[in-house]
């Protein structure tokens, strides 16, 4: 059974899973399913935990300040910050088998299989007590998301997009200065076209889902932090009602 509904799960989203039972073991999934997540049953989920989680996912292109502002977050609302872009830069260094792809990958601006950037954030959602979750740099593609949506059997609660003009983008990659290996104006042009191609649709979707909140990035850390903070003011005051 377990083997019939990975199969077909392989052949509709076009995952490469080679790892069937550690992920099985790892997260203590009870059994995989094809479903729509909206329509899986509380058994059927691969983390359970997550059930009363609250996930939010952080969008926008390279640079546009989508690390300044969770780090805001999460000091005023005790959101724990998840960056994929963090999570496979550690595994980089962490000597893991999937290393010199990842670092071959981050060079080219390309979009690392979703089986692997999914497993390095189910970890982090299965760990500690904090339950609600920031998600920056996820998911970068249509492939992401429904891989995301199949494994965990969750959506975001809400999206946020950081809105930022290109030239801008560029400038503050280009004076970032932290040595990563892909702020460089040649990866740079890269990433921005995969953000395009690629990330832009995912936007739209959770825009017709009525899940996103557009943010103009343009503007000091302050002044755009004054546009994120209702968002999860409103997200707060909910939890309290309910
Ligand atoms: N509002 C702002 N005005 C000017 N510079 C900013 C602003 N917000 C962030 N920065 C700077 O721009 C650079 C990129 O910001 P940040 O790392 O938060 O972007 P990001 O969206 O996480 O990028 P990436 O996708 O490449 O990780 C950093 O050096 C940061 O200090
Ligand atoms: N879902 C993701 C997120 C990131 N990557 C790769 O990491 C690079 C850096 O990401 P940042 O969010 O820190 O900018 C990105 O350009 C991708 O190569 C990914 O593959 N999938
Ligand atoms: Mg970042």
């Amino acid at each position: 059974m377990l083997r019939r509904t990975i199969a077909s799960l392989k052949s509709s989203i076009s995952l490469h899973i080679t790892e069937e039972a550690s992920i099985h073991n790892a997260y203590h999934c009870r059994t995989f399913t094809t479903q729509s997540p909206l329509h899986l049953r509380e058994k059927d989920r691969i983390c359970p935990k997550h059930i009363d989680s609250v996930i939010t996912f952080v969008l926008g292109g390279p640079g546009s300040g989508k690390g300044t502002q969770c780090a805001k977050i999460v000091e005023t609302f005790g959101f724990k910050h998840l960056s994929a872009g963090d999570l496979l830069r550690k595994e980089i260094v962490s000597d893991s088998e999937y290393g010199s792809m990842i670092l071959d990958t981050i060079r080219e601006g390309k979009i690392v299989p979703s089986e692997v950037t999914v497993k390095l954030i189910l970890r982090e959602l299965e760990s500690g007590d904090n339950h609600k979750f920031l998600i920056d740099g996820f998911p970068r593609s249509e492939e992401n998301r429904i891989a995301f949506e199949h494994i965990t059997g969750s959506e975001p609660n809400f999206v946020l997009f950081f809105d930022c003009p290109e030239e801008e983008m560029v400038k503050r990659v280009l004076s970032r200065n932290q040595g990563r290996i892909d702020d460089n104006i040649d990866t740079i042009k890269k990433r921005l076209k995969v953000f395009e191609s690629l990330n832009l649709p995912v936007i739209d979707y959770y825009a017709k889902k009525g899940k996103l909140h557009r943010i103009n990035a343009v503007g000091t850390e302050d002044e755009i932090f004054e546009q994120v903070r209702p968002v999860f003011a409103a997200c707060e005051k909910k939890a309290t009602i309910t």
